[in-house]
């Protein structure tokens, strides 16, 4: 479903990505793991094409992505889950989840607003309340709920449960789970790999800028030596 290649990324003169290789199936659940600063937010903004990729390749079941714009890709499929939220302030709830759903794909049997709260029934108590005025884990649902709405074939998640607390965590977790059995493909980056082992079919471990490990959770719960090396786990 997505493939990365071999890629590479800036910040002006300074490079932040020099090798970064993963694949997530269709239906998997992939987590991106690594120290603070070594690229993950970076890698996630190369794939969605907010950060340029200055080599390599991004693609998405055989369609290249590298280089089109960002809201191009987005429409091909690609739902992000933005770290820090990033809910719409002065948006209702409701405002929120709807102002920029779509279907572009025609997916069958389409997220909806009533899905959405089904799936966080939090959410569905909220709908008037004004983004900002919602709780961490409320925008959190909300965040998780708006990327559902544009229908995407990849959800893409970065520091899903940072800042919340364990119980909170707990039911993104669930719902994540759920998301997962309607066979949607995830790539998620977060710092408490304990849950994620659950969660993930695979992982990809990146320490500065390149991919230095990859492989399933039973593999990764063996390789004491890779855990502490990459992740001081
Ligand atoms: N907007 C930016 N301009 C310049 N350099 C940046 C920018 N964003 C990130 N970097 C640099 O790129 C490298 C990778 O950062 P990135 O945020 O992708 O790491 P990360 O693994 O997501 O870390 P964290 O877990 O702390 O979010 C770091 O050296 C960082 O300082």
């Amino acid at each position: 479903m997505l493939e990365v290649a071999g890629l590479q990324a800036h910040y002006g003169p300074s490079q932040a990505l020099f090798d970064i290789s993963l694949q997530v199936g269709a239906g998997q659940v992939v987590t991106l793991l690594g120290r603070n600063g070594m690229g993950k937010t970076t890698t996630i903004s190369a794939i969605m094409g907010i950060v340029k990729p200055s080599a390599g390749s991004i693609r998405l079941e055989g369609q290249e992505l590298a280089g089109m714009p960002s809201h191009r890709i987005a429409n091909l499929g690609l739902g992000l889950v933005p770290e820090g939220r990033q809910i719409f302030p002065n948006l209702t709830a409701r405002e929120n989840l709807v102002a920029t759903a779509s279907n572009h794909l025609d997916q069958p049997d389409p997220w909806t607003e009533e899905r959405v709260y089904a799936l966080f029934p939090e959410l569905a108590e909220r709908t008037s309340s004004m983004g900002n005025l919602l709780s961490g884990g409320e925008q959190q649902m909300l965040a998780i709920g708006r990327a559902l709405m544009t229908n995407p074939r990849l959800l893409i998640l970065d520091e899903a449960t940072e800042g919340l607390a364990p119980l909170v965590r707990a039911k993104i977790w669930q719902a994540l789970a759920q998301i997962r059995d309607t066979g949607l493909s995830i790539l998620v980056v977060d710092k408490n790999l304990h849950d994620l082992m659950r969660l993930a079919d695979r992982h990809v471990v990146i320490q500065r800028g390149e991919t230095v490990w990859q492989g399933t959770s039973a593999e990764l719960e063996a390789d004491v030596v890779a855990r502490e090396r990459f992740l001081g786990l």
